[in-house]
């Protein structure tokens, strides 16, 4: 019997939007809700006042510029918040979005703590890879970064993901001298025992936070990688998820990489190639600026008007800044949350 083989064709498809810098932009992050039921010391003030509903862009509004940029190029997007899975009707969504002919990806990071009851459904939507929190594997000090989470229920959402056929799983720890870095080899055992990749997050200055100092907390990836080394051989990678992260592998290990994200040691913005979309319908050019476009007033006062909307993307484009400017302070450089953006 002869066997045929089906190539696939490559797609070779380049996207419309390219920022003054000639960046290509394929990647769109959108930032489903601002609320989130977790109040991360790095992320959010305590008494966090959210926007109200009627600012917040609808689940057709969000399909809609969704669809929009992925006629214009984009070939990712990832769902974030605050958090995503408090936004009802969001598996629909992804429903919705994973069914655009042209994205390769719809990914979407989450704090978890959902996890057991959208898992699931969220694999059955057409989510391909699951971005998780996870900042301790002490519940006391998850408690104290999170202020309301609770450890059990994230870990048993991270156990109903495995279960649920993700084609990747990769936690998320933003690593804070005094707080959390005493977790570091405690994390990294946790991932490679269940084959999950693992990225640190440098913290970054976004948002008026009081509860430790951002200049005393700071842990480079570097100081990282060298705890990790007290137990692991580590060796630099050349693989990417398109993203900021860059990864090591362990040696012995093959089923779990090291991600580090390091906005301050190593700046990634040279191959920036994402903006991203507010709750409230900014289009928001760079995660360390406040340059953006109001997608919302324009959906909201030319209703169907596709071609106002692309003009408006093209312009706020060229407007994309070159980089971010953080530095290791106390200083606010940036008054926005991280939950407007989704980080
Ligand atoms: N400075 C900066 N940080 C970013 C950017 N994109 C993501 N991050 C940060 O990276 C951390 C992890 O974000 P995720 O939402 O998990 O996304 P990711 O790591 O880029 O995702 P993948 O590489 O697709 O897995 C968060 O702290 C984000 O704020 C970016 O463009 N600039
Ligand atoms: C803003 S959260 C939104 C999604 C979801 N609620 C979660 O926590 O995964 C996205 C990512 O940003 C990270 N993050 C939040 N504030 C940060 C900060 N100040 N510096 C660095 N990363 C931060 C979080 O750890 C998380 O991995
Ligand atoms: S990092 Fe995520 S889980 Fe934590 S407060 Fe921010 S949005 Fe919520
Ligand atoms: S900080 Fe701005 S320019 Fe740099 S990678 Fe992030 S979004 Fe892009």
């Amino acid at each position: 019997m002869s066997q045929r083989t089906v190539k696939k064709r490559p797609d070779v498809s380049t996207s419309l939007l390219q920022d003054s810098f000639a960046r290509q932009v394929e990647y769109l992050r959108i930032s489903v809700t601002d609320r989130c039921d977790f109040r991360c010391v790095y992320c959010m003030a305590e008494d966090m006042q959210f926007l109200p509903r009627q600012q917040v862009l609808s689940l057709e509004e969000i399909e809609t510029l969704a669809r929009t940029f992925v006629s214009l190029g984009v070939k990712k997007i990832r769902l974030t918040g605050g958090e995503p899975l408090v936004r009802r009707g969001v598996v629909q969504l992804c429903e919705r979005i994973a069914a655009l002919p042209g994205l390769r990806e719809l990914v979407m990071t989450t704090n978890g703590s959902q996890l057991i009851r959208y898992a699931k459904p969220l694999a059955q939507a057409g989510l391909k890879r699951l971005n998780i929190s996870l900042d301790s594997l002490n519940a006391e000090k998850f408690r104290q970064i999170t202020r309301t989470g609770d450890l059990q229920q994230v870990l048993d959402g991270i156990d109903a993901a495995r279960e649920a056929g993700f084609a990747r799983i990769k936690l998320n720890a933003v690593i804070m001298k005094g707080r959390n870095d005493e977790e570091v080899l405690n994390l990294v055992d946790y991932a490679v025992a269940r084959e999950l990749d693992l990225t640190f997050i440098e913290e970054m200055p976004l948002g008026a936070i009081n509860e430790h100092s951002r200049a005393e907390a700071f842990c480079s990836s570097a100081e990282v990688r060298e705890i990790i080394s007290q137990r692991y051989d580590l060796l630099e990678s050349t693989e990417s998820t398109q993203g900021p992260s860059r990864y090591w592998r362990i040696q012995g290990v093959a089923n779990s990489r090291l991600g580090f994200i390091s906005p301050h040691s190593h700046n990634f913005c040279a191959t920036c190639n994402r903006v991203r979309l507010t709750a409230e319908g900014r289009l928001l050019l760079c995660l360390g600026n406040e340059h953006s476009a109001d997608l919302k007033a324009v959906l909201r006062r030319h209703p169907g008007d596709e071609v106002r909307l692309r003009e408006a993307i093209f312009e706020a484009m060229a407007r994309k800044p070159w980089s971010h400017d953080f530095r290791v302070s106390d200083d606010v450089q940036v008054v926005r949350f991280m939950n407007m953006t989704g980080g």
